[in-house]
């Protein structure tokens, strides 16, 4: 085994996509099969009681690489000196919400979440916000904490990457695993844009394989943008399953590498692709070696501009509304 063990702070530890993410991480799918690790789970003092039955679950896993799981609801213990945190503690949207809905309820929670990551974190922590709405929520942390790298606080967009691949490697009838170059840019929203422009099956273009744009356009793009809402109408609540995976699968590339693959990243914008600079937005980029390094200079056109216009207006208006909210 690694000797260091690697210390992982997740919040909202008691609710309902915890209750799938923590085992998973307890197995060691963020940093593999010999890394052991420590849990540093955050969640109200009200939900303290659940949460005692959440560990009692993850002893009961007896998972070989659980070194250690502690609890509280102080964040500033919780972030001491971690490694990795994944943000997911906040109030879930329910039927007839958007997800900017929930920016007043959860924006002091990245507030003050930020000022204790800017106090107690290490500067080379590896941080994801899932909680909604998520890109608003990544910035206002990365401002209330100005010491901390903004480049290691991200944001979940993975989830509809994911889902964008499950539908398009459906359709065109190749592995998930074929098609290279996918993105999905900007807002975790329903202005979120499936861009296929740069995407590839061994070589060719996805489009071409497709060969159906009118479905692109109409089914694919909106069915992406809109399946949050689909499953809170079928289940009755969010995703949590499929939430946890996406989170899984950003932190494992982020750690390990995406093995020269394109993935979807909420990140700091740096001003690139008519980004303005400090907007969080789903972006292209490859992990290798710890470390994400942005897809520059695609040739963003037509259609693909547009779109990618329309969801950065949307994060311009969240975060005007935001600072009405949260000084
Ligand atoms: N970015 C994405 O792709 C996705 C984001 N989400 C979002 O993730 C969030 C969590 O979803 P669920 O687990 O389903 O909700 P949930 O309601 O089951 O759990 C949320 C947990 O957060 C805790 N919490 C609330 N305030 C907190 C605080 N200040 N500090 C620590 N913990 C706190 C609650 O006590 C609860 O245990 C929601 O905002 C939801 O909209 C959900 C799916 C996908
Ligand atoms: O739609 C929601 O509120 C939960 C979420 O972010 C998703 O499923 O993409």
């Amino acid at each position: 085994m690694t000797g260091h063990v690697k210390q992982i702070a997740v919040t909202g530890a008691a609710g309902q996509i915890c209750y799938s993410l923590l085992f998973r991480i307890a197995r060691g799918e963020l940093y593999g099969p010999r890394q052991p690790i420590s849990l540093r789970l955050l969640d109200l003092p009200q939900v303290q009681p659940a949460l005692r039955g959440v560990v009692m679950e993850l002893e009961d896993g007896a998972f070989p690489l659980l070194a250690d799981v502690a609890v509280t609801d102080d964040a500033r213990l919780a972030f001491r000196d971690i490694d990795a945190a994944i943000l997911v503690g906040s109030r879930p949207r329910s039927k007839g919400m958007e997800r900017r809905d929930l920016l007043a309820t959860n924006a002091e929670i990245f507030r003050l979440q930020g000022r204790a990551l800017n106090d107690v974190a290490k500067l080379d922590a590896k941080v994801l916000v899932v909680g909604n709405p998520a890109n608003t929520n990544a910035m206002i942390l990365s401002e209330h904490a100005p010491e901390f790298p903004s480049e290691n606080i991200t944001s979940m967009i993975r989830l509809d990457h994911n889902r964008a691949l499950a539908q398009l490697a459906r359709k065109a009838l190749v592995g998930l695993e074929e098609i290279k170059g996918l993105v999905v840019w900007g807002n975790h929203s329903p202005t979120m844009f499936v861009d296929w422009s740069h995407a590839t099956v061994a070589g060719r273009p996805l489009a071409d394989i497709v060969a159906d744009h009118d479905w692109y356009h109409k089914t694919l793009i909106p069915q992406v943008a809109r399946r949050g809402t689909a499953v809170i109408e079928a289940r009755g609540a969010s995703s949590a399953a499929s939430a946890a995976n996406a989170a899984i699968d950003h932190m494992r590339d982020w750690i390990n590498g995406s093995g020269g693959d394109w993935v979807s990243m909420g990140l700091c914008s740096d001003g690139s692709y008519g980004i303005p600079e400090g907007l969080f937005c789903g972006s292209p980029a490859i992990c290798a070696e710890g470390q994400y390094a942005r897809v520059a200079d695609l040739k963003i056109r037509g259609y693909a501009r547009v779109m990618l216009d329309r969801t950065v207006a949307e994060l311009i208006e969240e975060r005007e509304a935001v600072r009405a909210l949260v000084s």
